[in-house]
C-alpha cells in the first residue's frame, strides 16, 4: 500500500517559490491501478516524480508499506527504485541497442549477469507480444510497439509499482486501447499496483479502478472511477467528463 501524507514541493524560481503540489494526500492499494488525470501545469508529473524520488518533496511522507521512503538515501534509495518501474509518454528506449538490450537494461544496470539478463528480456518481450522483435532495433517499430518494449524494460526488475506518464498521449486510438490492454493485463496477471497519469478521461475509464482529480496543484475530488463518472463533485470534474479531456 502507499500513503501520500500532506505532500507537498515548492521550487525556487527567480520569482520566488513556486508550488508545484500542495497538500497532496492518497492511498494506493495494492492492486490498483490509480488514475491521476489533470491539466497541463496541474502538477501530475510532478507528483509522479516525487513518488518515485526522481524530485525530493519539500514537505510530507510517502509510504510504502508502512516505511516513509523520503528519507531514503544510497543503496536503500537504488533498492526502492528497482520495485517502481516507469514508463514514459515517449518511450524513452536507447537507439542504439537492440529491442532485448533495452529491455535487458535495467539487469545490467542491476549487475545481473548476461545469461540471466537473456533470460528475463525474452519472458519479458514474450509478456509484450514481441519476441520476433528481439534483435530489431526501436527505429525499426511502431510507436506503440516501442511503448511495449518500455513497459517490458519497467518491468525487468520485478516492480511491484508501475509508474506511468502518460503513456498512450502519443499513439493513435486504436494503439492507445492495445497498450490500455497490456497494462490491466500485466496489473491482473502479475499484481503490479499501477499509477498511470492522464489528461484523457476515456484512458481513466478503460482502465483504472480509482481516480483522482488534480487541479492547480491540488487534489480536488478523488475516489472509484465509477463513482466519480456517475456523480461528481467538483465543477473541473464535471468539466472533464463533459469535454473528455482536461486541456487549456
Ligand atoms: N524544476 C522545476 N522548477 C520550477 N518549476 C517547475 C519545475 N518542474 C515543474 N515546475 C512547474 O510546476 C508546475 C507543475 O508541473 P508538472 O510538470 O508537474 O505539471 P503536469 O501536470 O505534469 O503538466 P504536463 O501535463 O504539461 O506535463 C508547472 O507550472 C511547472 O512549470
Amino acid at each position: 500500500m502507499i500513503e501520500i501524507k500532506n505532500l507537498s514541493k515548492f521550487f525556487s524560481t527567480e520569482n520566488g517559490d513556486f508550488t508545484a503540489i500542495k497538500n497532496i494526500n492518497l492511498t494506493i492499494e495494492d492492486g490498483d491501478i490509480f488514475g491521476i488525470i489533470g491539466m497541463s501545469g496541474a502538477g501530475k508529473s510532478t507528483l509522479i516524480r516525487c513518488i518515485n524520488l526522481l524530485e525530493k518533496p519539500s514537505e510530507g511522507q510517502i509510504l510504502i508499506d508502512g516505511q516513509d521512503i523520503t528519507s531514503l538515501e544510497g543503496r536503500n534509495l537504488l533498492i526502492l527504485r528497482r520495485k517502481i518501474g516507469m514508463v514514459f509518454q515517449r518511450f524513452n528506449l536507447l537507439m542504439q541497442r537492440t529491442i532485448r538490450d533495452n529491455v535487458a537494461f535495467p539487469l545490467e544496470i542491476a549487475g545481473a549477469d548476461k545469461k540471466q539478463r537473456l533470460q528475463r528480456a525474452e519472458e519479458l518481450l514474450d509478456i509484450v507480444g514481441l519476441s520476433s522483435k528481439a534483435g530489431a532495433y526501436p527505429v525499426q517499430l511502431s510507436g506503440g510497439q516501442q511503448q511495449r518494449v518500455s513497459i517490458a524494460r519497467a518491468l525487468a526488475n520485478h516492480p511491484t509499482l508501475l509508474l506511468c506518464d502518460e503513456p498512450t498521449s502519443a499513439l493513435d486510438s486504436l494503439t492507445t486501447n492495445s497498450i490500455l490492454k497490456l497494462l490491466k493485463d500485466i496489473n491482473h496477471k502479475l499484481g503490479v499496483t499501477i499509477i498511470i497519469i492522464t489528461h484523457e478521461i476515456s484512458v481513466v475509464e478503460k482502465i483504472c479502478n480509482k481516480v483522482a482529480i488534480i487541479n492547480e496543484s491540488e487534489i480536488v475530488e478523488q475516489g472509484f472511477t465509477k463513482d466519480i463518472i456517475s456523480n461528481p463533485q467538483q465543477e473541473i470534474t464535471k468539466q472533464l467528463l463533459e469535454r473528455g479531456e482536461l486541456v487549456e
